[in-house]
């Protein structure tokens, strides 16, 4: 089994996971060419270096961000160092003799407040799109001529309060992309040509964030307004694993427990402590280490690419090496800030468990036909769900009601959801992801008097322990022959037992 493990010992940014991957061999033009399919090249580069932290040679990897046309063609790149070093205050550094200083704080009701200081001739670009109520508040000083131009466009109720104090005459275009929310972003990936695989897992990323900012903001996740998350770099950095992972085929991903750091760290929010309160709530359930360093290690980007993709969590593992590879954060410490990815091997052990994240959608329905039943049960296995199972409950007020019950895999999730909502009398799901565990399995045709039938052997330690006829032969035989169902599973068995 190809096995990709990472080893979390001083955790994970979007930033170093990209850099990781790319060291463990993903061509750099590979994961370029494949993220200009979502069609927004013009916001971003990419550069990629080699670099080392405490003796370790590594790849680094730098989203560099593109804020504005103005500041494009001006080539006034902005550097987001994701890892360890901006959290959201943003460091802007240009290539004319001036600096950039943005401090970004949203929220529904929230203000707006931009602070600029310049020293040369230049234009900005910026753009404003806002779905609440909210203040705008920008602050430009600028000591030498160039022009503004606002854009703003907004949904709801708001107040704009610019104040500019310029020294010269200037021209500014606001035109940030930071207000993408999950939507917006589940809806530029499926509309990109990305392979169905890597629209599932970004997506899927970009979920586990969604909802853990809607919990810790206590916001349903339609509402939570993205800050980095979405922002053109955590598009980069989560479109861009989901690319790199897709690229690596493997059939397993395996972490060790993951390093998170300590003290606070200063965002949108204000300080927060370490872990941030999105990563903590991603990483709900997954073994973690605290306190290497005194800084944040492990950022809700990096927390939510692990969720996604992470089977199983083991700090001693027995996989065979092929490739190492070191992805390298921005900051130095005392130990190398490096993530630590193998390519490998592991044996495929004949009695092994078959161990998958997997999903359950339910939803409790106390007004529908019943008749309606059978037909949406059939509806949500041809979409793709792996169990569909009713159980009878007593609601309030009394009521007789059943719950409806889905298992699935996340790429299904959408098509599943759309059969609840469009299908069933109910409003709302509700979704738990659960890890199954499976038997190990293998089929084969067994010949009876009556005809073959295909029997599901299982598999526990190396043992053939279970051996199941497949219902729908049994039932095809006993029509076509006359006879009670019964009978041929008698004759399965008596095959089977001979046999042994
Ligand atoms: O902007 C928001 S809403 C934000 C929320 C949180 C919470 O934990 S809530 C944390 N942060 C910090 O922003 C940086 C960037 O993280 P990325 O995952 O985008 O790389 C990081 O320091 C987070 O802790 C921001
Ligand atoms: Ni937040």
């Amino acid at each position: 089994m190809k096995v990709l493990y990472y080893d979390v010992f001083c955790g994970i940014s979007g930033d170093m996971h990209l850099g990781a991957l790319l060291d463990l061999g993903v061509k750099e033009d590979y994961l370029k060419t494949e993220l200009r399919k979502l069609n927004i090249e013009e916001e971003y580069d990419i550069v990629v270096t080699k670099g080392m932290k405490c003796g370790i040679s590594g790849t680094r990897v730098e989203v560099i961000l593109h804020h504005d046309k103005g500041s494009q063609e001006g080539n006034h790149p902005h550097e987001h160092n994701h890892d360890h070093h901006h959290h959201h205050v943003h460091d802007h550094q240009h290539d004319d003799t001036h600096q950039h200083g943005h401090e970004h704080s949203h929220d529904d009701a929230h203000e707006h407040g931009h602070k600029h200081s310049h020293d040369d001739a230049h234009e900005h670009g910026h753009k404003h799109s806002h779905d609440d109520a909210h203040e705008h508040g920008h602050k430009h000083s600028h000591d030498h001529a160039h022009q503004h131009g606002h854009e703003h466009s907004h949904n709801d109720a708001h107040h704009h309060g610019h104040e500019h104090s310029h020294e010269h005459a200037h021209n500014h275009s606001h035109d940030h992309h930071h207000h993408r929310n999950f939507t917006m972003i589940k809806d530029m990936i499926n509309k990109s040509t990305l392979s169905d695989g890597v629209k599932a897992l970004s997506i899927e990323m970009f979920r586990l964030v969604a909802v853990a900012e809607g919990k810790v903001h206590n916001k349903p996740m339609g509402e939570v307004h993205f800050h980095e998350v979405g922002a053109t770099d955590s598009i980069v950095d989560m479109v861009g694993a989901a690319i790199c992972i897709d690229a690596l085929q493997v059939d397993k991903i395996i972490a060790s427990s993951i390093q998170v750091g300590g003290g606070f760290v200063t965002c949108a929010h204000g300080k927060m402590p370490v872990p941030a309160p999105a990563t903590v709530e991603i990483l709900q359930g997954v073994p973690l280490k605290y306190n290497l360093v005194p800084f944040e290690t492990t950022t809700p980007t990096g927390a939510a690419i692990l969720k996604a993709t992470v089977s199983a969590y083991k700090d001693e593992h027995d996989m065979r090496i092929h490739k190492i590879g070191y992805g390298l954060g921005y900051k130095d410490f005392e130990v190398p800030n490096a993530l630590r990815v193998y390519l490998g091997e592991i044996e495929d052990a004949p009695g092994d468990l078959v161990i998958e994240n997997q999903y359950v959608m339910e939803t409790n329905i106390d007004d529908m036909n019943p008749e309606i039943f059978t037909y949406i049960e059939q509806k949500l296995f041809d979409a793709g769900a792996l169990d569909v199972y009713k159980t009878p409950i007593m609601m309030k007020k009394g009521r007789p009601a059943v719950t409806l019950s889905i298992l699935f895999s996340k790429e299904n999730r959408e098509a599943l959801q759309k059969i609840m909502f469009t299908e069933t009398s109910s409003g709302g799901v509700r979704e738990t992801q659960v890890v199954k565990s499976m038997l190990k399995r293998d089929f084969v045709d067994v010949e009876t008097s009556y005809g073959s039938v295909k029997v599901k052997n299982l598999y526990y330690e190396g043992k053939c322990i279970k051996c199941k006829p497949e219902y729908e032969d049994c039932a095809r035989l006993a029509h076509e022959q006359g006879v009670p169902i019964q009978a041929i599973y008698d004759a399965v068995e008596k095959k089977v037992c001979d046999a042994d």
